[in-house]
């Protein structure tokens, strides 16, 4: 037996499940050689050699084995131990050749599996750009394979190095020659996998076409929605003028419809509340109000009324007299009793009281269409002032408010009813008029003051507090701020129409009130509203109340001591609702939100008693004259009607004459009061 045969059963030995193997080779071995095969002792004594060659028995296939192992069970020779020690040295040296071979071989194979993986990768890599998923799993499995096709080049090389001839065992002489064999069957298989890598080449590849095509195919769908999208864009910018136009003309047919309506309204409410004549007294003509038919009868029956209770007063009177001119008996003149005199005085006094009763009513009545009629000559005074404003006629604003129905005028302005046809809003429209007569000094500075109201104003973001969209000029000498529409009366409107509201009614009023004042002295600048009145309180069309109008108020420095900063610009205030403080003439006033505080205890003292705390009657010019304001050192509450006792101490505390005991806005708004929790 050749070392290679030997050399080839160790390499095959070790499986090691078959533990009689070399007992079986060394008996071979010993016939061979003529030795007795029975000689051989039943367990080999050469374990090493046996796990030396552990590298290429992992390669040899069972089959092969169980060929080997029907051969050798039907021999029973024995073979000597020289023999195996030769042998051994021999397989080391065939093995390092081999493992020469194998390297070559792998190297091979490894190139070739770098070119496979190159190629996937590459593939892989396209496919990956085009489908993410698709391609991250084909190239894993691709590397796998090629793992394995190494795997199996390896597999393969075992087995080549045995080669069955004539139903026995030979080794090949040629260690070249066994290369070659293994390179053909390497080739083979590589070839095989490089079939396999190539026709997933070819399906990659056509999933890659599909790609580029759907790629393609949606960049197109991509280039037609844009297009679309900009010929709707242009579509919209060419339409947005005619939307526009006709968004305004509705506005404006809606709008002269309630033109007509209110001065309709006004000719029939003329008739029954009255209107305003014209006197003229030589080249004097001068403007009354004439009452309406409905006032003038009501005052007609009030007449009435009045007469004939004087009249019954009288007779009760000499009823009276007579009574007494009697004495005990029959009254000798009229012939009447004492009890017709008790009688009669009782019919007199009955119809006092019903005169009296009827009287109450048609009082009430009066209030009332006084309250109508106050309302009316509001109405007409501003559909005079539309009439008269050079905004009337339905201009559109800096390209995008629509000016509709004049809401009113204050001192300087015009406010308009409007629509921003951008925001899709209704807002208010305050247009400040420069009169031309005006010197360009006093332009400037009014200038200067909307300007300084518009900064204060711009930066206030609250529920509370009306607010300040926009601001632009008009021409030379008129521009405009745009506010939040506020949709319902203003308090002063309220007031007029309810002079005293029910106290829940005042208190939820005032607790908006001062949150807006909280927030103006919670910010880094804090500010003083200064111009607190029934006129400066709106509501929107759910009855939430707002702030508004900072045209007079003043921002408080950061180094102000604790009694407030000096009042610099004394600005007109409405001399009812400021403090005495702002009345010192005798030195710089220093104020503080205290100002505030102050206006909003006249406020509220005015919603729950129908009149103000302090100078109710008179006119500004007399409360300055009598210093009304500084001789205010108490507050007095009427009797009726009846508030609460909280409410008559929040009152107190706000109309505090010392303005250093005072509380500020934020102390005051921890009042109880003026919190609401659930109980
Ligand atoms: N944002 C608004 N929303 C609805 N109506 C408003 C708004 N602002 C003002 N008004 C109304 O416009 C009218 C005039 O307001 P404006 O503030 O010019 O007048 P004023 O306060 O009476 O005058 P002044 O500010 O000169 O004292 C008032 O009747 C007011 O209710």
């Amino acid at each position: 037996m050749s070392d290679d045969m030997i050399i080839h059963f160790s390499s095959n030995s070790s499986n090691h499940s078959d533990q009689s193997l070399p007992t079986k080779i060394a008996k071979l071995e010993a016939r061979m050689v003529g030795r007795d095969p029975s000689a051989v002792p039943a367990t080999s004594t050469a374990p090493a050699t046996w796990s030396s060659a552990s590298v290429s028995s992992k390669f040899v296939p069972a089959e092969n084995l169980a060929e080997l192992g029907t051969s050798s069970d039907s021999d029973d020779d024995n073979g000597g131990d020289f023999l195996i020690q030769a042998n051994t040295q021999k397989r080391q040296k065939l093995q390092e050749d081999d493992s020469t071979v194998f390297e070559h071989v792998e190297a091979v194979a490894d190139g070739r599996q770098k070119i496979v993986e190159t190629m996937e990768t590459k593939a892989g890599f396209d496919v990956n750009r085009k489908k993410q998923g698709r391609g991250r799993g084909h190239a894993g499995s691709g590397r796998g394979r090629g793992s394995r096709a190494s795997d199996q080049t390896r597999a393969h090389i075992s087995p080549s190095t045995i080669s069955p001839s004539n139903g026995q065992l030979e080794i090949s002489c040629h260690k070249d020659n066994r290369s070659k064999e293994q390179f053909g069957n390497d080739d083979r298989s590589s070839l095989e996998d490089v079939a396999s890598l190539r026709a997933k080449i070819t399906a990659l590849e056509e999933d890659l076409q599909k790609s580029r095509q759907e790629s393609s195919h949606y960049q197109q769908l991509c280039h037609q929605l844009e297009k679309e999208l900009k010929d709707l864009k242009d579509h919209e910018q060419q339409m947005k003028p005619k939307r526009m136009k006709i968004m305004s003309d509705l506005l404006i047919s809606v709008s002269k419809a309630e033109r007509q309506e209110a001065r309709m309204k006004v000719r029939q409410d003329s008739l029954r509340l009255g209107n305003v004549g014209v006197i003229r007294a030589g080249t004097v003509i001068s403007e009354t109000w004439e009452d309406g038919q409905t006032l003038k009868d009501l005052n007609a029956h009030l007449r009435h009324l009045l007469e004939m209770k004087e009249a019954v007063e009288r007779q009760r009177k000499s009823l009276k007299k007579r009574q007494s001119d009697k004495g005990d008996g029959i009254d000798a003149e009229t012939g009447v009793q004492e009890e017709d005199f008790l009688i009669h005085d009782e019919i007199y006094k009955s119809r006092l009281a019903s005169i009296k009763r009827e009287e109450e009513t048609f009082l009430r009545e009066r209030d009332r269409y006084e309250l109508d009629k106050g309302r009316l000559i509001r109405e007409m005074k501003r559909i005079r002032d539309e009439d008269g404003s050079r905004f009337n006629n339905f201009q559109i604003l800096n390209h995008r408010y629509a000016l509709l129905n004049l809401l009113g005028k204050g001192g300087f302005s015009e406010v308009y009813k409007a629509y921003d046809l951008v925001e899709h809003r209704y807002v208010a429209c305050k247009l400040h008029g420069l009169n031309a007569q005006w010197s360009e000094e006093k332009k400037q500075s009014y200038i200067r003051h909307a300007i300084r109201e518009y900064n204060i104003h711009k930066t206030l973001v609250h529920h509370h507090i009306v607010r300040l969209w926009d601001i632009f000029e008009i021409d030379h000498n008129a521009f405009c701020t745009v506010l939040e529409y506020c949709s319902g009366k203003d308090l002063d409107a309220v007031l007029k129409a309810t002079p005293i509201l029910p106290e829940r009614e005042a208190r939820i009023i005032i607790v908006q009130i001062f949150q807006g004042l909280v927030y103006l002295n919670k910010r880094t600048q804090k500010i003083i509203h200064y111009d607190l009145k029934p006129g400066n309180v709106l509501f929107d069309d759910l009855g939430v109340a707002k702030v508004t109008d900072f045209g007079l108020s003043k921002i408080v420095e950061d180094d102000v001591g604790s009694q407030g900063m000096e009042l610099t610009s004394q600005g007109a205030g409405t001399y009812w609702y400021l403090p005495p403080e702002c009345f010192e003439l005798s030195k710089t006033p220093l104020i503080s939100s205290k100002v505030d505080v102050w206006s909003a205890g006249v406020l509220f003292y005015q919603m729950l008693f129908g009149r103000r705390p302090f100078g109710h009657d008179q006119t500004q010019e007399r409360i300055l004259r009598e210093d009304t304001i500084i001789n205010a050192r108490k507050v007095e509450f009427p009797s009726r009607p009846a508030v609460s006792n909280e409410a008559k101490d929040l009152i107190r505390r706000c109309l505090t004459y010392n303005q250093a005991e005072r509380p500020d806005v934020l102390t005051i708004a921890q009042d109880p009061y003026l919190t609401y929790s659930k109980k």
